[in-house]
């Protein structure tokens, strides 16, 4: 009703609203359309595709109240760089009320101001190059036990579930990064990884009848707690530790590690008198490390194994470039990426590879974010101020992405876009590809996803084919059976059906 009145008041463009469910019943309606079972954050878009007018704004109000916050879904890089460079508005309340359970609004994804700030210069330093570096060979260990599990599936030909397995080896990865330990999720399993999976299924995203069940379950709260309570036991030894340690100089920075120092260097406390406030910031800054750094990685390992199936002649591409530049047999191959980390740089064309599935098939949809007092947002082309109100501003990565305006043939798996010199027709506009967002807020841990999706990619591709198992008469999303979803007990998009696969060992010509 106020929505309603206040887009009307200021003659704003607004897509058929009703009276009684707002814009619920046009999202209905494309989502019966199929698939239907796509990421709810893809739906924005869907809508927008229907409603071509939408195109010409840059941007549209949306009323999906009371399933979700009322928003501005800004899908126009000019608009989107107002409020994620120019300024960076700070994120949406939406963000810590999701995230709380979990990290309760302290981690650094869904915090805002002073305290984000300090707790970003902590940690900035563990993602320069050369730390990013220093976890290679760590990087390469668990990558060996995936490779084996990947193996053993090529014998037995089973089809298996690719998403959860890549999970496993990520979250082992980013333990490395964040605790500096050996998680173990893909061996004997992990406890904190495992009370980190329950508590994500518990986060409520929206109040959509899954969510709604999610509120109404008398337990949820207990769990909540529980699952807390075994993350910050998990976590806690490796504090200690690094309390103990904390004078080593030698070895990775890790995410613990610079907490640490920096507690340290502001307090003169002797040990065993540290502050129980800053451990349970300090354990819920890793939680969402751990949580940020694991399934957006392996949704992306699962989407480029299986592009490069659909895309044979890129496969040919990519595989000559491995040979070249790293040689063609794998054990070779880890000891020249273990000896000498820079080369996988020269790995442009899968690089390429990863870029484009990204922005086909980014794990996160966008940004949310709540203008303050004074904050203005305007028509990148007429210059008009848009009125804010207090809705929630959506960054809107994964239409952008699909914008036939800037990127010619959005819905093809073309990675030349990314190879492609300024002055071709494919070149990337300016601010359009944003998989990891752009500005102040962009995503810490982006060079770190890049060099460990080079690194598992390059070794995989070199010994193994994976064909990914949909049935060719089921739903397709722009002609294609690879889309993504939102499985009720995850919070980013996944790949539909968890990207069930074949392995096989590579026939080599
Ligand atoms: C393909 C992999 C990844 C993608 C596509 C991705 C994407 C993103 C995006 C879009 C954001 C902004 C979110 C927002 O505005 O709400 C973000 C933030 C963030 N990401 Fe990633 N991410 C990836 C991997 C990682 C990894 C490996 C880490 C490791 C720790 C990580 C840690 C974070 C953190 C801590 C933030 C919050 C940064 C801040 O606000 O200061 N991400 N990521």
């Amino acid at each position: 009703m106020r929505f309603r009145s206040l887009v009307s008041k200021y003659g704003l463009p607004l897509l058929p609203h009703s009276f009684v469910f707002g814009h619920l019943l046009i999202a209905a309606k494309v989502v019966m359309k199929g698939p239907k079972d796509i990421a709810a954050a893809l739906v924005p878009y869907l809508i927008s595709l229907e409603h071509p007018e939408t195109n010409k704004y840059g941007y549209f109000y949306l009323d999906m109240w009371p399933v979700s916050e009322q928003m501005i879904v800004v899908h126009h890089p000019d608009m989107m760089v107002q409020f994620c460079q120019d300024t960076s508005f700070a994120k949406h309340t939406q963000m810590p009320f999701e995230f709380g359970p979990l990290s309760h609004g302290v981690d650094l994804v869904t915090s805002n101001g002073h305290h984000w700030k300090t707790w970003r210069s902590i940690f900035n330093p563990g993602f320069s190059s050369k730390n990013i570096q220093s976890y290679v060979p760590a990087m390469l260990e668990e990558y060996n036990i995936f490779k084996t599990k990947l193996e053993s599936f090529a014998t037995s030909g089973e089809t298996v579930k690719m998403d959860s397995y890549a999970m496993a080896l990520t979250v082992d990865i980013i333990g490395h990064a964040v605790l500096g330990a050996r998680l173990h999720a893909q061996t004997t399993g992990c406890e904190i990884f495992d009370a980190l999976k329950r508590q994500i299924a518990l986060l409520l995203v929206d109040y959509s009848p899954e969510g709604l069940a999610k509120l109404l379950n008398p337990v949820r709260p207990f769990r909540i707690w529980k699952n807390n309570r075994t993350m910050r036991k998990g976590v806690l030894p490796y504090i200690l530790e690094g309390i103990r340690n904390h004078d080593r100089k030698e070895g990775s920075k890790t995410m613990h590690s610079l907490a640490v120092k920096s507690y340290k260097d502001e307090h003169s406390a002797a040990e065993g008198e540290i502050d129980v406030r800053w451990i349970d910031v300090a354990v819920d800054q890793f939680k969402m490390m751990l949580f940020a750094g694991h399934d957006t990685v392996s949704s992306t390992f699962c989407f480029v194994t299986a592009l490069l199936h659909f895309h044979p002649g890129k496969l040919a591409i990519v595989r000559a470039e491995i040979d070249e530049v790293l040689g063609s047999d794998s054990t070779s191959a880890q000891a020249a990426i273990a000896r000498t980390p820079e080369l996988l740089n020269r790995l442009t064309y899968l690089t390429a590879v990863i870029k484009e599935t990204l922005r086909l098939f980014g794990p996160v949809s966008g940004s949310v974010r709540q203008a303050a007092e004074g904050q203005r947002l305007y028509h990148h082309e007429t210059g008009e101020e848009l009125p804010l109100w207090d809705l929630m501003l959506f960054s809107h990565q994964a239409q952008l992405h699909r914008d036939e305006k800037f990127w010619p043939q959005p819905h093809e798996f073309i990675p030349e876009r990314f190879t492609a010199k300024e002055g071709d027709p494919l070149y990337p506009h300016k601010n359009t590809f944003r998989p990891f967002e752009m500005g102040s807020r962009n995503c810490i841990g982006q060079e770190f996803a890049m060099t460990e999706l080079r690194l598992v990619l390059s070794l995989a591709l070199l010994d193994l084919d994976f064909e990914p198992v949909y049935p060719e008469d089921g739903p397709k999303y722009f002609g294609s059976v690879l889309y993504q979803t939102s499985p009720p007990e995850e919070i980013t998009m996944h790949p539909r059906d968890g990207m069930p696969m074949n392995v096989s060992l590579r026939k080599r010509a």
